[in-house]
């Protein structure tokens, strides 16, 4: 045999689930993409054709929708909590670890005139938000002494900010391979990923909790609507936006920001006979490049925690 086994799980992905609440008139969904991973005594379902121990991964995708009309919750970090928990707690011989990603896309009501033509939020019709979605994650293990220990997380994929103004680079390291110009005035564009991780023992208000997160993120990275704020670099705009989620949200213990620099080039209108710039002298046309892009990424935790 020319290999060892290293290690091993198994599990289902892009279990796609739809929950509708029905109060009355007033109804709500939640939708989810569920990715479990297993790991348990699974090697010799690999090295000797044995499946005795194996939860099938179709067992996992219909696990998934009992789970969803069994029990209740709110956000995705709560049933991903459900989902894991449920897994180590059903297969005590089977499942020694349960990972669980879900991803949530957001149905906002629509906000339309009823039939009195008062606008008000939509019974029961929705708009999808984006591009971004939210999701949670939950890392469930069984401890040696048998208890069950859930560790939650979540965050955001794809939050597409841009600004105009306030924002500069300046002073970086110089040598031959140095062609950007010093940037005093810039426009700034991410579209960033973020992952936080909640503290359980301090029982957290998840669905409140990631609107506050997502309502600072916004808040650090635009500025007071008529001044903004002054961003010197992305890597000061991401730590900013890190400082205010720890300061605003005591149940986030660390959170990781991954930023990509989305560059907007000024065009050359020089050969068309035009100057690129408006009645402040800043260049006005640009033409924005997804690839490549800066990479800025740093995880932020409360002063008091252990590096
Ligand atoms: O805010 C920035 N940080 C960088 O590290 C960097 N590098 C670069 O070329 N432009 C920028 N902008």
């Amino acid at each position: 045999m020319a290999a060892v086994l290293a290690s091993n799980h198994h599990g289902k992905g892009r279990v796609r689930v739809t929950k509708v609440i029905r109060r009355g008139p007033v109804h709500s969904v939640l939708q989810f993409n569920v990715e479990i991973l297993l790991d348990g005594p699974t090697n010799a379902a690999f090295t000797a054709a044995d499946n005795s121990l194996i939860i099938p991964t179709d067992t996992q995708k219909n696990t998934v929708y009992v789970l969803a009309k069994t029990t209740s919750f709110d956000c995705a970090e709560q049933f991903a909590i459900i989902v894991a928990k449920h897994f180590l707690a059903t297969y005590p011989d089977l499942v020694h670890r349960c990972r669980v990603m879900v991803k949530e896309d957001t149905w906002k009501r629509v906000r339309t005139a009823d039939s009195t033509g008062k606008t008000r939020d939509h019974d029961h019709a929705f708009l999808k938000a984006g591009p971004h979605y939210l999701f949670g994650r939950s890392e469930g293990t069984r401890q040696p002494c048998g208890r069950i220990s859930i560790r939650a997380f979540g965050g955001v994929k794809g939050l597409t900010l841009f600004k105009t103004t306030q924002s500069s680079f300046t002073n970086f390291h110089k040598d031959n391979n140095t062609s950007l110009p010093e940037a005093e005035d810039r426009l700034l564009g991410t579209c960033m990923d973020g992952e936080w991780e909640y503290d359980v023992l301090r029982s957290p208000d998840f669905s409140g909790d990631r609107a506050k997160i997502i309502d600072v993120l916004v808040e650090q990275f635009a500025g007071p609507a008529d001044k903004g704020v002054y961003s010197p670099s992305v890597q000061v705009t991401c730590f900013q936006m890190g400082s205010a989620v720890l300061a605003t949200v005591p149940s986030v213990s660390e959170c990781t920001f991954y930023m990509p620099n989305v560059h907007n080039l000024p065009f050359d209108l020089a050969k068309y006979g035009l100057v690129n710039a408006d009645q402040t002298g800043l260049p006005h046309i640009f033409y924005p490049v997804d690839e490549p892009h800066g990479i800025i990424q740093a995880t932020m935790k409360r002063p008091s925690s252990k590096l």
